[in-house]
């Protein structure tokens, strides 16, 4: 494993600079609310503070605005109520590319992408840093480590958009490792993923030394990767906190509409599901 991913986590307010990458950083947000101009929120009364190097998995139904709470997070959205604090400050009171110092997203493929071949996409990840001779040299070990780590190094003359959806996923990883934030925010990152590489994936995100948040559709990975987990339904916060304290079936069946068994596995949880009775009038047992 590349030296980088080992550094030692830091404490917010640390001092860690933008320059000395490495350091996780806390992460905050309060009362944040988020909607298109003249429209109803889309998301509203979120709440949640998470210690350098925590990990946060984000869940709900389809539709219930885990991808626009992450736009928020990295800065894409602006809230309309609310504020994310990253090392304390303001993401809106940082630079742009102060802020992407700080916190480096992993999305779904963007159309801007197809045009570079992998390794300029994974350079790109060093834009935000310093240029100059060292930095230059700094730039080029994250980013010949970051695609070690992600196993992309032998993909690195083709062009990206002749990527397997398996192998693009990995490089936007790799983009990201290389830019060394503080927090790595990630939307369904094991998305196309095969079943060795979506257990690496687990396996990288619990080794890295970074506070991190993704979005996930599946119980089990988000206990396997996560420490705490943020349940959204329809824009709401139902529930934020330990992952074992928090998924319990109540939760699961209000939030979800499935009933849930909930068993130990090692030191993760697993989760079995069925859809509730329906009764006489067609509606189901939970009531919803
Ligand atoms: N810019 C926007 N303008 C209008 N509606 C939007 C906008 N962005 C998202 N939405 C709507 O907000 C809701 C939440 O979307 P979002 O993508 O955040 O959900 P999600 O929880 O990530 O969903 P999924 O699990 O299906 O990926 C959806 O109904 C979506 O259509």
């Amino acid at each position: 494993m590349p030296g980088w991913t080992r550094r030692p986590v830091t404490q917010t307010g640390s001092g860690v600079g933008p320059d000395d990458p490495g350091g996780a950083l806390g992460l905050e947000a309060s009362d944040l609310a988020w909607g298109p101009p003249g429209r109803p929120h889309l998301i509203s009364g979120v709440s949640f503070s998470l210690a350098p190097g925590e990990r946060l998995a984000i869940v709900g139904p389809n539709g219930a605005g885990k991808s626009t709470l992450l736009r928020c997070l990295y800065r894409l959205h602006r809230p309309v109520a609310g504020v994310v604090r990253v090392d304390g400050a303001d993401v809106w009171s940082l630079s742009p590319r102060l802020a992407a110092r700080r916190v480096a997203a992993v999305l779904q493929e963007a159309p801007g992408d197809f045009a570079f071949t992998v390794q300029e996409m994974v350079d790109a990840g060093r834009t935000p840093h310093a240029a100059g001779f060292s930095g230059r040299a700094a730039s080029a070990r994250a980013v010949e480590a970051a695609m070690r780590r992600m196993e992309v190094s032998h993909l690195a003359g083709r062009a990206f958009a002749t990527l397997s959806g398996g192998e693009k996923q990995r490089v936007l990883i790799a983009r990201a490792l290389a830019q060394q934030p503080g927090v790595l925010v990630l939307d369904e990152p094991t998305n196309h993923l095969d079943i060795r590489h979506r257990l690496e994936a687990v396996e990288l995100l619990r080794g890295l030394r970074m506070t991190i948040v993704t979005t996930l559709h599946d119980l089990d990975m988000a206990a396997d990767v996560a420490g705490k987990v943020l349940v959204l339904r329809a824009g709401r916060q139902m529930a934020f906190g330990p992952v074992s304290e928090t998924l319990r079936p109540a939760l699961i069946r209000s939030s979800f509409d499935v009933e849930a068994e909930i068993a130990p596995r090692g030191l993760s949880l697993r989760f079995d599901y069925r859809l509730p009775e329906r009764r006489a009038d067609g509606k189901m047992e939970s009531g919803e």
